[in-house]
């Protein structure tokens, strides 16, 4: 999607609830910089959800968000996931809100990068020459699979226990959609996907290895395709983790190696995403960028919250909503400037480097932003 330069750019902000709102106010500080300094002009709509929204409305997303979401250029989303509200039952929790977005937008393609920035080598859990240099791309399916499938609930058994029910779903087409975006992802990148699944006991899997061959074969024969089982791809992450470029998987394994992939790079609170729909006919295409995080609600309110994460979503909306590549580069540049300078949020601190909090890490990117425009 390619925006003119003098037309202001729709932005949907949603912070949702927990260190949604603490680490989305640092990214309105970049938003406003790239106003006065780059002459980039945004119309920013911003509204709840999650435990917001049910604090407001009773519910945790209101159609009237889902509609302004379709009429944004792109959708700039924080985390949600209060236990504030674990009694409100399970069809109007908190999370509903994303699961909803994704799902109401097509948004079937997350894209989580997991790289090391340099400072940051010694902040991996995993040795440092393992990591250095590290980058891979993780490519979860989003809005199928087992968080989506039917049967689905819980039910109540004539001896008065109960039945939890969940279903992996896979169609062909799902499969191809999602397959397509990471294949066209490697050859931008080292030209290598490792497609991940359970084929060795779920059929879902297996018919997922089948249309990801099939793709490959059919349109992508010049990019390197292999195939793992996702238990051993999560050990292989941590043993090698290089080995890996593009990694495209269904929803539920992509959430827990994404998480997994975080801790390389030293913290969850650094993992960008941007999750896609289907380009229209117009060449536009919805999108939501978010960081891989949640809630975390036991920090929630101490002002000590990562924003790297949230930031870092914001410069991939830049990049992929709005082509503004050099803006993208200057955030990304600028992020690495203030890990190089020794700032560190508690989440990736280490010895010898200075402990700051989330507005303190917000404000010394907009400085180095100031740095690098001059
Ligand atoms: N997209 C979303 O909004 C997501 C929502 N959730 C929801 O969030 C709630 C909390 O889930 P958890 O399992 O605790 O996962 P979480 O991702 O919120 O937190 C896990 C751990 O990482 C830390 N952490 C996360 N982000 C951080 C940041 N930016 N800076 C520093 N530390 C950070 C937290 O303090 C916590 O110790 C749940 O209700 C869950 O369903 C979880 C993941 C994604
Ligand atoms: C509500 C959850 C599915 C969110 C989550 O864990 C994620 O998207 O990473
Ligand atoms: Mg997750």
């Amino acid at each position: 999607m390619m925006t003119e330069q003098n037309t202001a750019i729709k932005l949907l902000v949603l912070p949702g609830d927990g260190i949604g709102p603490e680490i989305m106010r640092e990214v309105r500080h970049v938003i406003s910089w790239l106003e006065s300094r780059r002459g980039l002009s945004f119309d920013i709509t911003e509204d709840v959800v999650g435990g917001a929204s049910l604090a407001e409305y009773g519910e945790p997303i209101r159609d009237e968000v889902i509609e302004k979401a379709w009429a944004a250029d792109a959708v700039l989303f924080g985390s949600v996931g209060d236990p504030k509200w674990a009694h409100v039952g399970f069809e109007k929790r908190p999370e509903v809100a994303i699961l909803k977005l994704r799902q109401e937008l097509g948004l079937f393609a997350n894209l989580r990068p997991a790289k090391v920035f340099d400072a940051l080598v010694d902040a991996s859990t995993l040795k440092p020459d393992v990591v250095r240099g590290l980058d891979i791309m993780i490519v979860r399916e989003t809005v199928g699979g087992i968080y989506f499938g039917n049967p689905r609930g819980i039910e109540t058994l004539p001896d008065g226990s109960k039945r939890g029910v969940n279903t992996e779903v896979y169609t062909t087409s799902e499969i191809e959609r999602v397959a397509r975006v990471a294949f066209d992802l490697a050859r931008k990148r080292s030209n290598r996907v490792c497609s991940v699944e359970k084929c060795n006991v779920m059929e879902s899997g297996l018919l997922w290895k089948e249309v990801v061959t099939d793709v490959h074969a059919k349109e992508f024969p010049d990019v390197e395709l292999s195939h793992m089982l996702a238990d051993n791809c999560a050990m292989q992450m941590v043993r090698n983790p290089r080995q890996f470029d593009v990694i495209v998987t269904g929803n539920l394994f992509g959430d827990l190696l994404s998480d997994l992939a975080s801790m390389l790079t030293g913290s969850l609170g650094m993992l960008p995403s941007a999750t896609l729909g289907a380009v229209r006919e117009n060449g536009k295409f919805p999108a939501l960028y978010e960081p891989i995080h949640g809630s975390a609600p036991d920090i929630a309110g101490q002002g000590i919250a990562n924003p790297i994460a949230q930031i870092l979503s914001f410069a991939m909306l830049l990049r992929y909503s709005l082509n503004k590549q050099e803006e993208a580069n200057m955030i990304e540049q600028a992020v690495s400037n203030v890990l190089e300078s020794g700032l560190r949020t508690a989440d990736i601190m280490s010895e010898g480097m200075a402990r700051v909090g989330t507005s303190v890490m917000g404000e010394a990117i907009v400085r180095e932003l100031d740095k690098l425009q001059k």
